[in-house]
C-alpha cells in the first residue's frame, strides 16, 4: 500500500499504490506511518519525497470508507502533522491527480513539484464534507484567504501553473469578506451545508492558532456528517459512476461489449439542441458534418456554433488551457450525401415522428452500412423511429439537456433491436463529451420527461387550490431545487407541453365537444397552461408566461398581478374555493408525485435502478445533489411513509392516478422497507425491459 525505495544514498521515495486511483485507505495511511516512521529514523535519509504508484499521487480519503469503523484508525492529519514536523525535508512529487486528502497530504510537506497535466484541489465539498485533514488551515496559509476559499467553498481544481492569472489576495476587512461569502454560499448552494463548513473552517485558520483551527476544522466535520447531507452526496458521487456500468438481461455488458470508435460524427439540425451538439463534439475533437435544411438556416447555425466554440475557448483560456476546438474541425451543409462515410449521425430536429422518420429512411440508404444512427428526442418512441430503416440494430436514443455543450446528462435510449455494440458505442461517446450517460429503456418521455408529467401536474393543481406560482417555486427552491417548476416551465418554453396535448388531443380542437374544461376522461384536468398559450405566453421567449419578464427572451422573472387576477377569475368560473397550502404540503404533493413515478419507473424496468433515477434527475433536472436524488430521499423519508401519504391523497383523489401508490412501492413497503441497495433485487422479479 506505500512501499520505499531509495534515490541515490540519501533520498528515500514512498510511493502509495492503492489502484486505481490511490485513494488513502486505512491500510495505506497505515503504511504511511510505517514507511514514514523508517525513513525518519534511518540516518542515511537526509531527504524524503512522497509519490503515487502509476501516474496519480492521489484522488484523497478513500471515500467508502467513511461509513466504516476504518475512518477511526490512524488519521491522516496526525500524519500530516508527523510529516509537517519531520526535520528531513519532505517533497510531494505529484502527478495526475492530488485531490482532497491527497493534497492535504502534500500540503503538510515542505515542497510540493507537480507536472504540468496534475489536476490538483479539494473537491471535498462537492461530496458534502470539508478538507478536515488540515487543508482549511493549510491552504489559507499557502495562498491566501480569498483564493483558498475560492478552491475549498467551490470544490474546484487549483489553477494549474500560470499564477500569474491569479489574483493577488487582499483582504482589508476579512470578517465583512467571510460574511458575504456565507451569504453567497447561501444563496447559490440552496441548503448545501459543506460549503458554508468550509468557510467557517477558513474563518477559523484566520482567527485563531493553527492548532485550534484544526479542532475547530475536525468539529465542523463531525457536525455536517450528522447532517446526513455527506452521505447523501457520496452516494450520488458513486451512483454517476454505477451508471456507466450498464448491463442487458442478454448478458451483455459495459465490461464485456467492444464500443466502435466514433473518427467522424454529422448533426442534423441546428436548432437550440443541434448547436450544443456540435459544439459538444467539437469540444471532443470529433470532425462533425452539420447538416440544416436550407441556407439561410445553415447560416443562421454556423454563427450560433462559432459563438458558443468561443464561448468554450474564452473559458479555457481564463483556465490557462489552451482551447483545441475551432470551427474548422466543423464542416457545414445542405447535402445529405455528404454524410456517406461518417461513423455516426445524430438527428436533432424538432419533435414530429414524421419529420423524423423521413430523415432516418433517408439516412439509411445515404450512410454507410455500418453507421450508428442516434436520434435526439426528448420522448418519441425510438422502435417507431429505427423500423423505417435497414439497421434498426444501429438505431439508439441519445438524449441530450439544454444547452448540450454544457449540461453533463445523457440519457441513452435503448430500442428493442438496438445491438449491444451501438449501446456500448453510444455510452462510449457520453464519455468522451464529457457527459454522464445513463442507459434507459424505450416508452413515452424515457425516464426524466417521464417524472415530470405528475410534477408538473400538481404544481398546476396547486395553483387551481389557492396557490401562486411564487409561492410553489419557493418551496421546491428552498428545498434545493435549482429551479421550481414554473421558472422551469418558462424557461423550456410552455408551448412545448401544449403542442404535446394537442397531438394527444387533451387540449385544442380534438376535445370531444362537452367535455368538461377540467376533466379528461373522467380524471382530473388543469387547463391553465393551455390557456395561457392560447394568448401566447410561452414564457421566457415571450417576456410572459407564468411570470412577466423584463423583454422577451430576458432572465428576470418577476411575480405577474396578471397571472394573479387571472387565476382569482379561474377559480370563480370553477367555484373553486381557495384554502391556504402550507409549505410543507407543497413540498409533498411535488415531491411523491416524482417519487411515485421513479418506483413506476423501475417497475416497468425503464430504468435499471434507483441509482440511474437519480443520477439523471440531479444532472438533468436540478435536483440538489446533496439530498442524493429522488428515490434516495425517498429511502431517507421511508417507504412506509411515502405509502401511507400517497394512499391518503389518492384515496381523496381517485381522479389524480398518478398518485395511486406504484406497485412497487407497496412491495417494498410490504417487505419491511429495505435499504435502496437492495431495492433492485425486489425490482428483479419484475419484468425487465432494459
Ligand atoms: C469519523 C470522523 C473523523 C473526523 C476526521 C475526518 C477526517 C477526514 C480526512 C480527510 C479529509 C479528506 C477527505 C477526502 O479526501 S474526500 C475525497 C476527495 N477526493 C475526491 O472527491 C476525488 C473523487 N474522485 C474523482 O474525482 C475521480 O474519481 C478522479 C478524478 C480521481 C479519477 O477520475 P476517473 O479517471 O474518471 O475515474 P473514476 O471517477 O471512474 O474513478 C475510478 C474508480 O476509483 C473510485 N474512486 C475515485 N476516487 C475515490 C475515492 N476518493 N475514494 C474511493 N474510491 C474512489 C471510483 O469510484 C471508481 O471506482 P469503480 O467505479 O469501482 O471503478
Amino acid at each position: 500500500m506505500a512501499a520505499t525505495r531509495r534515490l541515490s544514498h540519501s533520498v528515500a521515495v514512498i510511493t502509495i499504490n492503492n489502484p486505481p486511483v490511490n485513494a488513502l485507505s486505512s491500510s495505506v495511511r497505515h503504511g504511511l506511518v510505517k514507511e514514514f516512521g523508517e525513513a525518519s529514523k534511518d540516518p542515511s535519509v537526509k531527504a524524503i519525497v512522497l509519490s503515487g504508484a502509476s501516474g496519480k499521487f492521489s484522488a484523497g480519503a478513500d471515500i467508502r470508507e467513511f461509513s466504516t469503523s476504518a475512518m477511526k484508525t490512524v488519521s491522516l492529519e496526525d500524519i500530516n502533522a508527523t510529516i509537517e514536523a519531520s526535520r528531513k525535508p519532505v517533497v510531494a512529487a505529484i502527478e495526475g491527480v492530488a485531490l482532497g486528502g491527497g493534497l492535504e497530504l502534500a500540503l503538510a510537506c515542505h515542497y510540493r513539484v507537480a507536472n504540468a497535466q496534475s489536476r490538483v484541489g479539494l473537491p471535498e465539498v462537492l461530496i458534502g464534507i470539508l478538507p478536515a485533514a488540515g487543508g482549511t488551515q493549510r491552504l489559507p496559509r499557502l495562498i491566501g484567504v480569498p483564493a483558498a476559499l475560492d478552491v475549498i467553498v467551490r470544490g474546484r481544481d487549483l489553477d494549474k501553473r500560470r499564477l500569474s492569472i491569479n489574483h493577488v489576495p487582499s483582504n482589508p476587512n476579512m470578517e465583512y469578506f467571510l460574511d458575504t461569502a456565507v451569504e453567497k454560499a447561501k444563496k447559490q448552494f440552496r441548503g448545501a451545508q459543506a460549503p458554508i463548513a468550509c468557510i467557517e473552517a477558513v474563518r477559523a485558520s484566520v482567527q485563531k492558532p493553527y492548532h485550534h483551527g484544526i479542532e475547530k476544522e475536525r468539529q465542523l466535520f463531525l457536525s455536517l456528517w450528522a447532517t446526513g447531507q455527506p452521505q447523501a452526496q457520496q452516494y450520488a458521487f458513486f451512483s454517476e459512476r454505477n451508471v456507466g456500468k450498464w448491463t442487458h438481461p442478454s448478458g451483455g455488458r459495459w465490461d464485456n461489449v467492444k464500443p466502435k470508435p466514433v473518427r467522424t460524427a454529422a448533426v442534423i439540425g441546428l436548432g437550440t439542441m443541434g448547436r450544443g451538439i456540435v459544439t459538444s463534439l467539437a469540444k471532443a475533437n470529433i470532425p462533425v458534418i452539420a447538416l440544416e435544411q436550407d441556407a439561410q438556416q445553415l447560416e443562421t447555425g454556423k454563427k450560433a456554433v462559432n459563438a458558443l466554440l468561443e464561448r468554450e475557448a474564452e473559458k479555457l483560456v481564463k483556465q490557462g488551457l489552451t482551447p483545441a476546438a475551432t470551427l474548422a474541425s466543423v464542416c457545414f451543409t445542405l447535402d445529405f450525401a455528404e454524410l456517406s462515410a461518417v461513423d455516426l449521425v445524430i438527428e436533432a430536429v424538432y419533435e414530429n415522428m414524421k419529420l423524423k422518420k423521413e430523415i432516418f429512411s433517408k439516412l439509411s440508404s445515404v450512410c454507410k452500412p455500418d453507421a450508428f444512427l442516434c436520434t435526439n428526442t426528448s420522448g418519441l418512441d425510438i422502435d417507431e423511429i429505427a423500423s423505417v430503416t435497414n439497421h434498426p440494430d444501429l438505431v439508439i436514443g441519445t438524449h441530450f439537456f439544454s444547452p448540450a455543450n454544457i449540461m453533463r446528462l445523457l440519457e441513452v435510449v435503448r430500442g428493442h433491436q438496438t445491438s449491444l455494440t451501438t449501446i456500448a458505442t453510444a455510452m462510449n461517446l457520453g464519455k468522451i463529451l464529457g457527459k454522464v450517460a445513463v442507459l434507459v429503456g424505450n416508452c413515452p418521455l424515457f425516464v426524466g420527461n417521464r417524472l415530470l408529467g405528475p410534477y408538473l401536474e400538481q404544481a398546476n393543481y396547486l395553483l387551481e387550490d389557492g396557490c401562486y406560482p411564487e409561492d410553489v417555486d419557493k418551496v421546491l427552491e428552498d428545498f434545493g431545487f435549482a429551479m421550481g417548476p414554473f421558472r422551469m416551465m418558462d424557461l423550456a418554453g410552455l408551448d412545448v407541453g401544449w403542442r404535446s396535448r394537442m397531438e394527444k388531443g387533451l387540449t385544442g380542437n380534438k376535445v370531444p365537444p362537452g367535455t368538461p374544461a377540467r376533466q379528461r376522461q373522467g380524471y382530473r384536468y388543469s387547463p391553465l397552461p393551455d390557456m395561457l398559450c392560447e394568448i401566447g405566453r410561452y414564457g421566457q421567449k415571450a417576456g410572459k408566461g407564468w411570470y412577466q419578464y423584463e423583454k422577451p427572451g430576458g432572465r428576470f422573472a418577476q411575480p405577474d398581478p396578471w397571472v394573479k387576477d387571472f387565476l382569482q377569475k379561474y377559480r370563480e368560473t370553477h367555484q373553486i374555493r381557495p384554502r391556504p397550502v402550507n409549505p410543507e404540503l407543497i413540498l409533498e404533493r411535488c415531491l411523491y408525485a416524482l417519487i411515485n413515478e421513479g418506483f413506476r419507473v423501475l417497475e416497468d424496468g425503464i430504468a435499471s435502478g434507483p441509482e440511474d433515477i437519480d443520477v439523471i434527475y440531479n444532472n438533468g433536472y436540478g435536483f440538489p445533489k446533496h439530498r442524493g436524488g429522488i428515490m434516495y430521499h425517498a429511502s431517507t423519508l421511508g417507504v412506509a411513509k411515502v405509502l401511507d401519504v400517497l394512499d391518503t391523497y389518492y384515496r381523496e383523489n381517485p381522479d389524480v392516478p398518478s398518485m395511486k401508490p406504484a406497485f412497487l412501492l407497496k412491495k417494498l413497503a410490504a417487505v419491511g422497507g429495505p435499504p435502496l441497495k437492495e431495492w433492485r433485487t425486489q425490482v428483479g422479479s419484475l419484468v425487465n425491459k432494459l
